[in-house]
This record gives structure tokens, sequence and C-alpha cells, in this order.
């Protein structure tokens, strides 16, 4: 026996692993249960259904329309209920809540702040409630024997025209709970060199940002996010496969562009079952996470929009382990990734790995050892 593990995990085990999540949008991660009371309360009659798992299981089948622009049609009704700070702190709060319970150690949850501001709240009470949200769940998360940290990533939407305020929304309260910036909504037709200034803004600030690209749009999207906009990490990027060219004896050879985002490490924020909702994918075997982490690119593994996929960080992991057999040491590959591609500072990076994600994985493996032992 070897001291190499090639054990798949169960689900149980998944969920214990400690789990680290990049891309993860608070608006598509509500309760279903909360959205209905949050309606209730606030007199929002658009909703589709008014049961919970009714209303769980439209949420996933409206989002499986094939396009990212129908995929999006669904956030009508999260925005529509997160337009007070008790909603919005609400929320946030049980996002950690949910996230911790999950084994996911480090989060950084990203919200458009412009989208949450019909009832008359500042962008500046959205980012409060948000981040006062996150700290009572990491408090209850901690109380019910979990660790999660979370932080903020604030997004403009591309097709709007704000991204420069919330670019400097996000310079105001970094260190104060936001840890970056992102672009999201429609990719097609609002290619993010028409937020230039946001992003030049950003990096004058030494700051941090993400940017939805090469998700419902191909290579010219990822090299302009990289190359004009300087993007730190791709959020989805997974058609960067377009670029990786497979000949018929199993030859693989990189383009240009897939060869740099590889070698700079550019983290790609990859989400599976998002993917497979938009159109992004055909199936989960023929996602190109595959591909991509067997040619060792950055890859890290992230949820989107838990409601709108009916996910987790473990139900993503149910799906590539059992796709793709992978073990607990793949599993703590994409993890490191993720903590490595991070938006706090490296020391605090670092401190997760070596205390908190090596350690559980160890401890994982060693009850895989001494089972296998007992047995043996
Ligand atoms: O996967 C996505 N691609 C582009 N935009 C997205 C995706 N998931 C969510 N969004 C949008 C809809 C939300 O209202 C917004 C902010 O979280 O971001
Ligand atoms: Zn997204």
């Amino acid at each position: 026996m070897t001291s190499e593990n090639t054990q798949q995990p169960n689900p149980e085990q998944i969920r214990r692993a400690p789990k680290v999540l990049l891309h993860d949008h608070l608006d598509g991660g509500l309760r279903p249960a909360t959205i209905v009371e949050l309606a209730r309360e606030s007199g929002y009659e658009g909703l589709p259904e008014t049961d919970p798992t009714a209303l769980g299981t439209w949420f996933r089948a409206a989002a499986d329309s094939g396009s990212l622009e129908r995929y999006l049609e669904t956030f009508a009704h999260t925005c529509a209920v997160l337009q007070t700070a008790q909603a919005l702190r609400r929320v946030a709060a049980e996002c950690a809540e949910d996230l911790a319970a999950d084994g996911v150690v480090y989060a950084e949850v990203r919200y458009a702040p412009e989208q949450h501001l019909e009832q008359g709240l500042t962008l500046e009470q959205v980012v409060e409630a948000v981040n006062e949200g996150f700290r009572e769940g990491e408090r209850r998360a901690r109380a019910a024997g979990h660790r999660v940290r979370v932080g903020a990533l604030l997004t403009a939407m591309r097709h709007a025209a704000r991204s420069l305020e919330i670019a400097e929304l996000a310079n105001r309260y970094r260190d104060l709970g936001v840890v970056g910036f992102d672009i999201a909504g429609a990719e097609a037709g609002f290619p993010p060199t028409r937020h230039l200034d946001a992003f030049e803004y950003l990096k004058r600030e030494n700051n941090h940002f993400t940017i939805h690209a090469g998700e419902a749009f191909g290579l010219p999207s990822i090299w302009q996010a990289l190359q004009w906009c300087g993007a730190d990490r791709l959020g989805h990027g997974v058609r960067i496969i377009d670029d990786i060219h497979v000949s018929e004896d199993g030859g693989i050879k990189l383009g240009r562009l897939a060869s740099y985002v590889r070698d700079k490490r550019i983290p790609l924020e990859l989400c599976p079952t998002s993917n497979l909702q938009t159109g992004a994918a055909s199936s989960y075997v023929e996602h190109p996470i595959g591909l991509l982490r067997k040619l060792h690119f950055r890859a890290t593994v992230n949820t989107d929009n838990r409601l709108m996929s009916g996910t987790s960080m473990s139900r993503e992991f149910e799906h590539l382990v059992s796709t793709f057999g992978y073990t607990l040491d793949d599993m703590q590959w994409f993890t490191v990734n993720a903590m490595k591609s991070a938006f706090i500072p490296f020391d605090e990076r670092l401190a997760m790995i070596n205390d908190v994600i090596k350690p559980g994985y160890a401890e994982l493996k060693a009850e895989w050892l001494f089972r296998q032992t007992a047995v043996g």
C-alpha cells in the first residue's frame, strides 16, 4: 500500500473536507423559504410559487434554459425581495451559515449593490447591511461548531454604466469586509472594455478584480478581460478550452492565449453545474474542467448560484468525483488553488492553507488509511 490517496471520498467526507469558494452570488443563493417570507413581508406579489419546495424547483427549471440571458431573468425575483437593510442582512447571514454547514472555510461572495436601491437604500447602506450579515452568519456558524470567513466582492452590471462608481465603493470598503470587484450580467454585446475606466482606477489603487468572461462568449472576451482590463481572475473562463487543441493521436497543443493563462497561473473560477444550465458545457463528462485539471491550469471549483443550480460546494465536488474519479488529493488540489487565488493578503492565505486546509485533508486521509488497515 502506498501513501498516495486513491480513494474517492463519499458524500459525507466531501462535506467535511475544507472547501474554498471564490465565485458565489449572494442574490443567487437565497433559501427558498426565506424568499417566500421576505416576499410576504414586503408585499412582493410576483413570485411564481409560494411554497418553498415548489419555488426551489421553479428556480432550477427556469435557470435550465440553455441561455445565459434567460438564466439571468430569474434574478428579478431574488433582487425584488432584497431591497431593505434587514433583508440583505438576513440573507447574508444565512449565506455564511449555509456555506459553513457545507464545510466551506473561506468564501468570496459577490453581489451588485446597484440592484438593491429600489426602496431608497444608498450604495453604502447596502454594503454595510451585507457586511453586518456576513459577520452575524460567521458568529452563528462558530456557535454551531463551524468556522467560515466570508469576504464580499462588489459587482457592477456590465449592461449598466455605474462600474466606476462601484469600483470606488469597493475601494472605500477595502479592509472593511470588501475584498475586490467584479463585473457580471449578459456577456454577448457587453465587452469588458466598456468598463476600462473602472479597471484602470482599481489598478491605480492596487486593488483586485475578477471579470465574468469566457462563459457565454469565447476567447475574445477572455483576451479583453486579461490583456485590456488586467483581470486578476476569470469568472468562469471555461471557453479557454477553445484555444486548446487535442489531435486524433491524443497530442495536446495550447494556443497563445491558453498558454498565457496557464503560464501566468490565471485562476479560472469554474462553475460546472451553472455551465450546463446556460449551455456553456453539455455534460459533466464533457466539461472542460477534466482536461484543465490534467493540464494543471489554476482551476477552481465554484457554485455560481446555489439557488438557481440547486447546488452547493459539496454537490459540485460529488459530481466531479463521480464523473472524473477524483480523490481527496484532487479535492485538496482544487482547494489550495482557490485559496492561493483569493483576494485576501498573502500571509492570511498561507495561514489558511497551512493551518486549516492541509490539516483538514490530512485528517480525512488518515481516517481512510486506518480504515484500509482495518480491512486489510
Ligand atoms: O454566471 C453568471 N454570469 C453572468 N452574470 C451572472 C451570473 N450569475 C449571476 N449573474 C448576475 C445576476 C446577478 O443579479 C448579478 C449580481 O450578483 O450577477
Ligand atoms: Zn457568476
